[in-house]
């Protein structure tokens, strides 16, 4: 397990931002930290990386304390609300946080140039991060956060304000950072972002909700089915399979049969518990 998260309460005076919160990460997962505004997302990943401590219970990473050294040499982040030195290049920027985070003079450089190239870069290297757009300056903090070539990347809200675009370019690279057995820790406001790349997802709301794959949660949570009737064009919320048999042998033409997205679920589920 890269991550446990063990009954962990956090408070800001008397404010309750995490109660009794319990979760992991296995090695290679993306886990993805789902909930609403103020539900204590970025308090808990602060916890994770070490930035705060929890006022009760025990968070593991890698197997030592959140803030031990060594973890936070496995770990990159991209913390919420943060932007690159605005009065340094992009080449600059990514080679002095690696080595800030310890690496040699030459490894830093080889890091450094193998990230401008990989996040497509290259064109923007000698620019001034301050004249960039939202897109390039979040794949700057990107390759910062990869310089160290970690194990366990934590990325808070990564593509908030992201064009589809750019959302699409930030989902193609962690998918590929997955596919070299990196873990990830991803905080989204977007449903369609965590059903795409998590592995598994907690709801949290102050507490967790729910846990689970977005297919077990869709199938677990999803008490009604979409009918879209195509020669009618009209789309038909049922509620139970007997209903479904009703709806489908009542149209006369061409139909589908849908699970409800994440997404409505979700809507559910937090109408629910707030
Ligand atoms: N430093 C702080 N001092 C006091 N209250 C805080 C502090 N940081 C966060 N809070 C409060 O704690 C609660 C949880 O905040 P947090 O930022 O962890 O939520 P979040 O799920 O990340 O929200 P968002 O999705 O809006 O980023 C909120 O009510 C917030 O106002």
């Amino acid at each position: 397990m890269i991550v446990e998260v063990r009954n962990v309460w956090k408070f800001y005076g008397k404010l309750i931002a995490n109660e009794n919160i319990s979760m992991y990460i296995n090695e290679g997962e993306i886990v993805s930290l789902l909930g609403p505004n103020g539900a204590g997302k970025t308090t808990l990943v602060k916890q994770i990386y070490g930035e705060l401590i929890p006022d009760k219970g025990e968070i593991k990473v890698f197997s030592k304390k959140a803030t031990d050294r060594k973890v936070k040499k496995l770990m990159g982040v991209v913390p919420q609300d943060t932007e690159p030195f605005g009065d340094l290049t992009v080449w600059d920027n990514i080679y002095y946080i690696g080595r800030i985070k310890g690496l040699s003079r030459i490894q830093a450089i080889k890091n450094t140039e193998e990230l401008i190239e990989r996040l497509d870069l290259i064109d923007e290297k000698k620019k001034f991060v301050r004249d960039l757009s939202g897109g390039l300056k979040r794949r700057t903090l990107i390759a910062m956060a990869l310089v160290n070539n970690p194990k366990l990347l934590i990325l808070d809200e990564p593509t908030t304000g992201l064009d589809p675009e750019a959302r699409r370019e930030v989902w193609d690279l962690l998918i590929s950072l997955k596919k070299e057995g990196r873990s990830m820790l991803l905080t989204t406001h977007y449903l369609d972002e965590a059903e795409r790349l998590a592995d598994r997802i907690y709801l949290i709301n102050r507490k967790v909700i729910l846990e689970g794959t977005p297919s077990s949660l869709k199938e677990k949570f999803s008490t009604w089915y979409e009918v879209i009737d195509y020669s009618s064009g009209k789309i038909l919320r049922v509620k139970g399979e007997e209903e479904l048999k009703k709806v489908i042998m009542s149209i006369q033409g061409k139909f589908e049969v849908k699970l409800p997205s994440l997404e409505e679920i979700y809507l559910e589920v937090i109408k629910d518990v707030t």
